[in-house]
């Protein structure tokens, strides 16, 4: 693993411009997968933000619908709610209606964390479905090509919250995490999963998300209080995609638009 960590950032003027830019991304990034490895694997974070990329993917009016590998891309997800995939909260409801009921994708290609049952069996499904599905053998781990994420006003991201005890899972894939300051169960990839895969990217649109990610990407290391630090990919890259919002207390970007931070172990 890469000692020192480079983030790269590039800022767009306001969440559409962001969504649109992250739809881009992730198609280069798919079409790169499926170009060296046949497939695509991507891991997906729910929440508010990506559901405008999700739609700009689905909408015919782009480039993406027809664009995308759709037939070669498994999709996964970062994390739960501990819902039925009926609820409002649902991510998985929310991909559903922003996007994968408007593409070509298969139902067999869609591995949804089942945030009905009890969580600690619900984490133990999706870990077993991860070790059949990428063939995982002893403690290897899935390697994902592609993983989004989010972050919250607190600093988490997937459903690792300040605080709780899956900040200190790295033994299993998937874990059961009580949220007390939610009053919540979550079903999260464990962040040794998240750092596994290829490319690693933050989606961060808000002003609620500045000081934040100023202490996250640019702050002294305090993992327990800001999570979303636990995110060190292998590869030692880092990406953040942000509106002009989220990242007012970042350093302007170069010419190029492109900002570029280092961080040391
Ligand atoms: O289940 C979730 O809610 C997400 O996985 C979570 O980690 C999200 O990425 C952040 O909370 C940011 O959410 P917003 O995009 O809504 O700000």
């Amino acid at each position: 693993m890469s000692s020192n960590l480079r983030i790269n950032y590039t800022i767009d003027p306001d969440p559409a411009a962001l969504a649109l830019r992250a739809a881009h991304h992730m198609l280069e990034l798919a079409e790169e997968a499926v170009e060296a490895r046949g497939r695509c694997r991507i891991a997906i974070s729910g929440g508010s933000t990506p559901k405008a990329t999700f739609r700009i993917l689905a909408d015919p009016a782009q480039p993406f619908v027809s664009r995308m590998p759709w037939s070669q891309i498994e999709l996964f997800f970062v994390d739960e709610r501990t819902v039925p995939p009926d609820h409002p909260d649902s991510n998985y409801r929310m991909t559903k209606e922003a996007l994968l009921d408007h593409v070509p994708i298969r139902p067999e290609q869609v591995h949804r964390m089942q945030g009905e049952l009890e969580p600690e069996v619900a984490a133990a499904e999706y870990e077993f479905d991860l070790r059949r599905t990428f063939r995982l053998e002893g403690a290897e781990s899935p390697r994902f090509d592609i993983l989004t994420l989010g972050m919250g006003p607190d600093g988490h991201c997937a459903s690792l919250f300040p605080h709780t005890e899956a900040l200190h899972e790295i033994g299993r894939l998937v874990a059961a995490n009580h949220v007390p300051q939610m009053n919540t169960w979550r079903i999260t990839l464990t962040w040794p999963v998240i750092n596994h895969a290829r490319e690693v990217f933050f989606l961060i649109a808000g002003a609620d998300k500045a000081d934040r990610a100023k202490q996250v990407f640019t702050g002294p290391k305090d993992v327990e209080t800001l999570p979303s630090q636990l995110i060190w990919p292998a590869s030692g890259i880092l990406t953040l995609l942000m509106d002009k919002a989220a990242a007012a207390e970042l350093p302007p970007t170069g010419a190029d638009g492109k900002g570029h931070l280092e961080r040391a172990r």
